[in-house]
């Protein structure tokens, strides 16, 4: 990231995306798409993230195109982020953890997008093979969808909660999401005020559970090895507005990797990542697709936007 700036490029090859580029909605389509993405971002952009679904809707062929791209962007010396948010039963994710994070697998990046939603013990295997290959996790904890608070926001029985690391501020009812009010707010400094009796009744938010899990695993993994930043990264979007601080999520004390989704075509820019992400800026990589994308098909046209969004994400996690 110091190297290239804090981005990753999504590649998000949407059907309408694949007939604007003159390119065909099947296989062959896909590959070209690929091919000219990595060209103009391979070894020159932190990150890039192919959205595996957007790869299988094209078959057994799609899936070898992904295989393809996730080969191609590591010889290039990118990060790849295979962005398949995959989550289950620990037997079934144990399969999971086989296809994405083993060594010698040909669907296996440098890290895997994760759902926890079916708790997260459930990521146990996932975990295990993310830190016995060197590889990396981005768990979904507060994602950049509108409708992910109603989840995200929703506040666990205290009983349910690990131990806790530190002691977070009171979490207030949701708001409804908005990048600029959240900006806005945070820039005014308001933080809400520290009610034990009441957290301890109403309990921690489900994206508070998962962060302080990952800052736990985080914080073992550092002592025994060092560094500043775990192998157990959050999904946290660049929409989110105030969230983290509404819901005392302290995303610094994670000490983990943060993937930001939804800068550009969501409608996050710089003033929110600066906003959102605070003290926890620089462990931040920031994400977009559309955005980049739209750029295209020309391969020089690309990089410039690559280019540029990598400048902008540097500018506001500086
Ligand atoms: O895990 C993700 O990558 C992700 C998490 C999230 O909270 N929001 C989110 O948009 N994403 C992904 O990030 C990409 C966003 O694409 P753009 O909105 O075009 O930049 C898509 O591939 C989404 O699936």
């Amino acid at each position: 990231m110091d190297l290239y700036g804090p981005l990753c490029v999504g590649l998000d090859p949407h059907p309408g995306l694949l007939v604007a580029w003159g390119l065909t909605d099947d296989a062959a389509g896909l590959r070209e798409f690929a091919r000219r993405v990595l060209d103009a971002v391979g070894g020159r952009v932190a990150a890039i993230k192919p959205q595996s679904a957007l790869f299988e809707r094209h078959g057994s062929a799609g899936v070898a195109v992904l295989e393809e791209i996730v080969a191609a962007g590591r010889e290039a010396g990118t990060l790849v982020i295979v962005d398949a948010k995959r989550g289950d039963i620990g037997s079934t994710m144990a399969a999971y953890a086989d296809a994405y994070l083993r060594d010698g697998s040909p669907l296996a990046g440098d890290a895997l997008t994760v759902s926890p939603f079916l708790g997260f013990g459930s990521l146990a295997p996932a975990i295990d093979t993310a830190l016995a290959t060197g590889r990396g996790l981005f768990v979904l904890a507060l994602t950049s969808n509108p409708e992910g608070a109603s989840v995200q926001h929703a506040l666990t029985p205290p009983a349910l909660h690990p131990p806790a690391t530190q002691t977070p501020p009171a979490p207030t009812p949701p708001a409804p999401q908005s990048p600029s009010a959240g900006v806005s707010s945070l820039q005014a400094g308001s933080q809400e005020p520290i009610d034990r009796t009441r957290r301890a009744a109403q309990g921690r938010s489900v994206a508070g559970v998962i962060a302080d899990a990952a800052g736990v695993l985080n914080a073992a993994e550092l002592g025994a090895r060092g560094g500043t930043l775990g192998s157990i990264g959050l999904v946290v979007g660049a929409t989110i507005g105030d969230a983290a601080v509404r819901l005392g999520i302290d995303l610094a004390a994670v000490r983990g990797p943060l993937l930001a989704p939804g800068v550009g075509a969501q409608g996050a820019g710089p003033d929110e990542l600066a906003a959102v992400f605070g003290s926890a800026r620089r462990a931040v990589l920031a994400s977009s697709s559309r955005a980049v994308l739209a750029a295209g098909p020309d391969v020089a046209n690309l990089r410039a936007a690559a280019r540029r969004a990598a400048d902008d994400a540097s500018a506001a996690l500086r």
